[in-house]
């Protein structure tokens, strides 16, 4: 509990039940991204635990409570057309099950896609047999496509592995309590090693805009499969166990007490592999490019010229810098009205269907849609479109 925010304007208040949820605004002169909810039952201010990567400060941005779980936050001074849409999430399984853990109140932010963004893939296999060889060339020949989820681990690093790019290699101690924190997605014990996902490593790469790559052993594919990440999910297999031994013997990074522990585990992993419910595809990697043409057919690349690929939604303007609009849901659709687009456009109505969205934290919301966006003079009578659509009876 404390005092209360520091003061601000530009803000925006939105109702959630007994509470006031107050975010952003200019602060110091600065644009903040700080949450503060007011308890209306006690009269006092409560500082949440905010989870996942929060939107830059925005002011002169909008908020909208939907189905009683999410507050849509809309716009902001400034902000580009890729980064206005973002979800606060203060009522989702997510957030109650973290606010059970944390034992306080929690909310966790989510950033908002309209349309489909491609899933992330999880790749998954025993030791040696050619995940990282196969994800490296995907990243070198897609690199605006793909991004890697660098994971975090406890074991040490191998000669020309660097440290926030291949992992974060990380103390034990240190993990324990982030994972306690609820920081990961999902977290195992591989060949006597920590391993695990943090939130942030994969929200990094979707707010990117690229699809994100997981190299994760099953375990960990298994918890993913549960989260609220809509994920694809491939096993890769060796052609034989004798082959696979021949790989990590090959590689020579581990030391014949490791690829015995490696050979012993790679047994049960080839099981799981088989395993419909959690993985959708079973490579076996025999010929190298045969199996990378065929990991590039399940992602739909195999038509794609490499060089020609760009990000996402490069071209999309029409939320460009909004603010100081006002916006009203009716049947999950947005009505957003007025608001400074650009000092030499007039002001529009947009609607953004909501209806569709999946996903949410922790990861993107997606299949936000736009359902019109009109200029000012498209609009019926000019200047009074509020009233006269009131009139009308529609919008
Ligand atoms: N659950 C989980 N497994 C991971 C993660 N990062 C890597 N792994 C898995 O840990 C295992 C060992 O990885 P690594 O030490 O790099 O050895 P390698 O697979 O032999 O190259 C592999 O099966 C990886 O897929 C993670 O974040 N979570
Ligand atoms: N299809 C293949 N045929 C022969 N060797 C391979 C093949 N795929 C990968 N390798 C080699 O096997 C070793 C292990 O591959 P790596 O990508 O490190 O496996 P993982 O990431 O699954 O542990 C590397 O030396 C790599 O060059």
């Amino acid at each position: 509990m404390t005092g209360g925010p520091v003061s601000r304007c530009h803000h925006t208040v939105t109702t959630f039940g007994n509470k006031l949820v107050l975010f952003g605004g200019i602060r110091d002169s600065k644009p903040s991204n700080d949450v503060c909810i007011f308890d209306t039952t006690s009269r006092s201010w409560i500082v949440p635990e905010v989870l996942g990567s929060p939107p830059i400060g925005r002011h002169g941005h909008s908020a909208l409570l939907l189905n009683e779980e999410r507050i849509l936050m809309l716009g902001g001074q400034g902000i580009p057309f890729h980064d206005a849409v973002w979800f606060l999430e203060v009522d989702t399984p997510y957030v109650r099950k973290q606010s059970q853990l944390l034992n306080t109140t929690v909310v966790a932010w989510s950033k908002g896609i309209f349309g489909n963004l491609p899933r992330p893939v999880v790749i998954c296999g025993p030791s040696g047999v050619g995940k990282g060889t196969l994800i490296n060339r995907l990243m070198k020949d897609f690199p605006s496509m793909f991004g890697f989820s660098v994971s975090h681990t406890t074991r040490q690093p191998r000669h020309l592995e660097r440290n926030g790019v291949h992992y974060h290699f990380t103390e034990r101690s240190w993990m324990e309590s982030a994972i306690q924190e609820g920081k990961f997605l999902e977290s195992a014990d591989v060949h006597g090693n920590l391993y695990g996902t943090s939130i942030a490593a994969v929200e990094s790469v979707a707010n990117d805009g690229k699809r994100c790559i997981l190299d994760i052993d099953v375990q960990g594919a298994r918890a993913v499969k549960k989260s609220a990440l809509d994920a694809a999910f491939i096993f890769i297999a060796p052609p034989s166990l004798e082959q696979l031994e021949g790989r990590l013997r090959g590689r020579g990074t581990e030391n014949e007490e490791q690829i015995q522990k490696r050979l012993k585990n790679a047994k049960a992993e080839l099981e799981c592999g088989r395993d419909s419910s959690i993985f959708n595809h079973y490579l076996i990697n025999d010929d190298l490019d045969e199996c990378y043409s065929e990991l590039k057919r399940l992602l739909g690349l195999d038509l794609v010229d490499a060089n020609e690929v760009q990000g996402a939604n490069s071209n999309q303007a029409w939320l460009d810098s909004i603010h100081g609009h006002s916006a009203a849901l009716v049947g999950g659709n947005v009505f957003v009205i007025g608001g400074d687009i650009d000092p030499n456009v007039e002001p529009a109505l947009i609607i953004i269907d909501t209806n569709c969205i999946v996903g949410g934290a922790p990861g993107q919301t997606t299949r936000l849609r736009l359902v019109l966006h009109k200029h000012r003079s498209e609009l019926p009578n000019g200047n009074h479109f509020v009233k006269t659509s009131k009139e009308n009876g529609h919008l």
